[in-house]
């Protein structure tokens, strides 16, 4: 897989210091917490309906969208993807099952 989330990450790290009116991630950052969610919110039920639609090139495009907007929260609380990507590492190989068990579920 490319680097590319440590990129876009760096990118997303360093809007924190940019002018809210010349940064789309610094202006969500300036409106804070509850935009940032309203924004998956909406991409979420954007991916849902693309999906409904069988649109699969409309699929990708709102995923992106959604992916995008969880790398901005991430950002925003403090975490970087490698966390993320940790936690599915650490689940890799588990049976769903399994997976379960370890959440005392
Ligand atoms: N990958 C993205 C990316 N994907 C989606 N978007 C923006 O996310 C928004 C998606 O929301 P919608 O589809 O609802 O469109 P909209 O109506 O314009 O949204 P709103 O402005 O109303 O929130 C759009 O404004 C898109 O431009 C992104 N904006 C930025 N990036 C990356 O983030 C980097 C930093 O962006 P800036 O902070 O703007 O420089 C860029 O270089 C890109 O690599």
């Amino acid at each position: 897989m490319s680097d590319l989330l440590e990129r876009l990450s760096a990118v997303l790290e360093s809007r924190k210091d940019a002018d809210p009116d010349s940064s789309y991630v610094a202006k969500l950052y300036s409106k804070g917490l509850d935009t940032i969610l309203k924004k998956i919110g909406e991409e979420a039920t954007e991916t849902v309906m693309a999906a409904k639609d069988g649109d699969n090139q409309k699929i990708v495009y709102e995923t992106a969208d959604l992916w995008f907007h969880t790398l901005v929260l991430l950002a925003h609380q403090g975490l970087k993807p490698q966390d993320v990507l940790d936690e599915l590492d650490r689940r890799f190989g588990l049976s769903g099952l399994e997976e379960k068990a370890q959440r005392g579920e």
